[in-house]
């Protein structure tokens, strides 16, 4: 399958064409990055430091879009949003990665998978997708007798916070309870407080060094506490599980789908993709 990465000189690009090209079922036929980087033209496998592969990084998706079956976006929510119309006007798959998208900005990209397959989940990780499943269960036998908290940590360089990932555990967690997470999320705390209500989900964020990513949900009650945990050691673990959904969504010509549904984990609880 002929695989394009967008953002391919970012942290994942890089990682994701690594995967694509060590994955025998996957080649890697385009790349894009942002225009006016000082790395367009340059050769994919310079970018990697291999030998060139005969695929030179491009500005502009436009002028790649149908050298690929699928496209792979790790960017910045205004990137996606505009990739999304590009693929759509061309009828090119789309696995995305991105976080901190608006509502607005979802709901084009439901919008889009009327016409093309989109993959979009703020995590590819086998981990994390289980650790989504393990929540349902935690959360439907510990009910509303727990304070519920979301503890991420990330490297320095990241835009977004709570991450991704983060939001979709509470999504779950709120979600298998009956709870809107909207209202429900009380985001850091500060000050004098009151006593904590027992019907919110606290999120706390960390953003140090070069912490591939983190994440805890905490479940306590009076003398006892559950704490489900993914931590992330390598960025690959993303990177492959992305170009799992890339062969994936192959064989789908148009809908939405999160990794949930590329594992074969897809149950009761909706994810992005539902
Ligand atoms: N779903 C998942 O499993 C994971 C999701 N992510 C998410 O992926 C996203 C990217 O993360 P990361 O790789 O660390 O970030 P980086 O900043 O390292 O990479 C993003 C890349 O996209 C480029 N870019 C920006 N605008 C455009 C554009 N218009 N067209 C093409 N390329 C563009 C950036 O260029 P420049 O820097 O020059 O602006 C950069 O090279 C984040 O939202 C992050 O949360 C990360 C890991 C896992
Ligand atoms: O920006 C990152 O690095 C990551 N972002 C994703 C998120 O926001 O959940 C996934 C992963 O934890 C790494």
């Amino acid at each position: 399958m002929k695989v394009g990465i967008i953002g391919a000189a970012g942290r994942m690009g890089r990682i994701l064409m690594e995967a694509t090209l060590a994955n025998p079922d996957t080649e890697l036929a385009a790349a894009v990055d942002v225009p006016g980087s000082s790395l367009i033209g340059v050769d994919a496998g310079e970018l990697l430091g291999r030998q060139a592969l005969g695929v030179a990084l491009a500005d502009d998706l436009e002028k790649v879009v149908r050298d690929a079956e699928v496209f792979i976006d790790f960017t910045v929510p205004e990137a996606t949003a505009r990739h999304i119309e590009v693929c759509r006007a061309a009828g090119t798959r789309l696995v995305i990665g991105t976080t901190g998208l608006n509502d607005e900005q979802t709901a084009s990209l439901r919008a889009a998978s009327e016409d093309i397959a989109i993959c979009f989940a703020p995590n590819y990780s086998i981990g994390v997708n289980l650790c989504f499943k393990l929540l349902e269960t935690a959360a439907a036998v510990l009910g509303d007798e727990v304070d519920i908290e979301v503890i991420e940590a990330h490297h320095r360089h990241k835009i977004d916070a709570p991450s991704g990932t983060a939001l979709r555990m509470g999504e779950v967690v709120a979600q298998t309870l009956g709870r809107d997470l909207k209202e429900c999320a009380v985001y850091g705390r500060e000050g004098r407080t009151g006593e904590r209500d027992r019907r919110t989900i606290g999120f706390e964020t960390i953003r140090a060094g070069d912490i591939v990513g983190d994440h805890t949900v905490m479940f306590a009650a009076e003398g006892e506490r559950v704490e489900i945990t993914h931590k992330a050691s390598s960025r690959m673990s993303f990177g492959r599980g992305a170009v799992r959904a890339a062969q994936w969504l192959g064989g789908h010509q148009r809908g939405l789908f999160d990794m949930q549904d590329v594992l074969g984990l897809t149950g009761d609880s909706a994810g992005w993709g539902r």
